[in-house]
């Protein structure tokens, strides 16, 4: 059994490192699932109460809450699957609690790009938050993670992947490292 959590800033490269998984079969627990399952619960639209609802989850349960919540969706695909992919990671008090479910079969893995390269590439997929709707610019988006406590998850990270090179670079890697890692943690 291997549990994968992916960290990185915004624009790193954790949706593609999670797109790989997918197209390996590995199946894929997004952290934002219980988020909008909860708006759900309570009536809301997730559209636009995705932001407010993360915040009440972590302030009535404590920061841990989503992790815990996704814990469950973790368990059902690990009846299915002997590699499992977990996407949505913001805080070290996450990663703790994720340490603490998986034990030795947790790994963390870090996707690492410097702030111009995940710039220049969050407006190159239309999503440019440099100018986007809410005015939230790249350096704000940063420190509203950091802030979450990204900073120190990532530094509790197993391994990083740098991501400076070209998409089929980076893909190759996460590839490589998803066969390569479950192997290391599973001997
Ligand atoms: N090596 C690369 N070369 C070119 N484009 C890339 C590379 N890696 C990622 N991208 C593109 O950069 C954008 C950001 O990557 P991705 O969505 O995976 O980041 P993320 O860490 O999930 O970001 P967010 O935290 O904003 O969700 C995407 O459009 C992705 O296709």
């Amino acid at each position: 059994m291997t549990v994968i959590g992916i960290v990185g800033l915004p624009g790193s490269g954790k949706s593609e490192a999670a797109n790989v998984a997918a197209d390996m079969g590995v199946p894929v627990v997004t952290m934002g699932d219980v988020i909008r399952q909860e708006c759900r619960d309570r009536g809301l639209d997730p559209a636009s109460d995705h932001g407010r609802i993360a915040q009440a989850l972590r302030e009535e349960n404590g920061p841990g809450a989503i992790a815990e919540r996704s814990l469950p969706l973790i368990e059902d695909e690990l009846a299915e699957s002997d590699t499992v992919l977990v996407d949505g990671i913001r805080s070290d008090v996450e990663v703790e609690a994720f340490r603490e479910a998986f034990g030795e079969s947790f790994l963390l893995i870090e996707v690492d790009a410097p702030f111009e390269l995940r710039a220049e590439r969050l407006d190159l997929r239309g999503r440019d938050d440099m100018n986007d709707e809410s005015g939230e610019s790249l350096t704000d988006r940063d420190e509203r993670e950091l802030g979450f406590g990204m900073g120190e998850a990532i530094e509790m990270a197993d391994v990083t992947i740098e991501n400076t090179e070209t998409l089929a670079a980076f893909q190759r890697k996460v590839r490589t490292l998803l066969r390569e890692g479950a192997e290391e943690i599973e001997r």
